[in-house]
């Protein structure tokens, strides 16, 4: 664990109120697009691993649906600040306790940890280009993008990803921006509003998700 004051960071992340707890209160449920995604909207509760963390919201949407998520997370400010949300959220409420206990959060590079774990599914969702208007981009995201800048390397990270799964690799960009340079096309894509979710399935003779 790196030795990070959590108050230190401008990171601030929050499970119990939020967008994150109103997703939770609203009741979204496995049809949508991340969980479909996951191969989750036939009531199959695969092992996922959340190979960028980031601000732990869709592990811990995944999570609530009944999922075990290991979530990793390399910047150490970030990594502290969701340690800190999730043991928030844990003294929060017994529900709250129950999703917390689903996710397993660890340090490090994604590149080097996948190749310990082997998932059934990996999601990746790096650092997106930049937009034009960059309005649109959410506050919460401006603050993450100051801190951990871009991820060059999300070509490479695919690539371990799609080494170290069982089932499947799902890739969050958005909807319009171009492909990552040189990575295969997927089997599928779902689209949300202004994200969609690349399917990349490994092995489509194992039990289908
Ligand atoms: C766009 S954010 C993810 C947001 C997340 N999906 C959520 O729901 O909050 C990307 C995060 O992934 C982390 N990251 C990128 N590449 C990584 C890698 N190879 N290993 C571990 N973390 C990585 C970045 O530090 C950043 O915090």
């Amino acid at each position: 664990m790196p030795d990070v004051d959590p108050a230190s960071s401008p990171i601030v992340i929050d499970f119990v109120g939020g967008a994150v707890g109103f997703r939770l209160r609203s009741g979204e449920g496995r049809g949508q697009p991340l969980p479909r995604a996951c191969g989750m909207a036939k009531g199959a509760l695969p092992t996922i691993v959340d190979a960028t963390a980031g601000m732990g919201r869709d592990a811990f949407f995944l999570a609530s649906l009944g999922a075990q998520v290991t979530l990793i997370e390399r910047n150490p400010q970030v990594h502290a600040a969701l340690d800190r949300a999730m043991n928030a959220a844990c003294d929060h409420s017994e529900d709250l306790a129950a999703i917390i206990a689903r996710m397993t959060l660890l340090y490090g590079d994604s590149r080097d940890l996948l190749q310990t774990l082997a998932p059934e599914v990996v999601l990746v969702d790096p650092m997106h280009p930049e937009r034009t208007k960059s309005a649109l981009v959410k506050k919460q995201m401006r603050d993450l993008r100051d801190v951990v800048g871009a991820d060059p390397d999300a070509r490479e990270l695919m690539e371990a990803a799609l080494a170290a799964t069982t089932h499947r690799v799902v890739l969050k960009w958005p909807q319009r921006a171009a492909s990552i340079e040189g990575l295969r096309k997927p089997s599928h894509q779902i689209a949300g509003k202004t994200t969609r979710y690349d399917v990349f399935v490994t092995v489509p003779s194992s039990p289908p998700l």
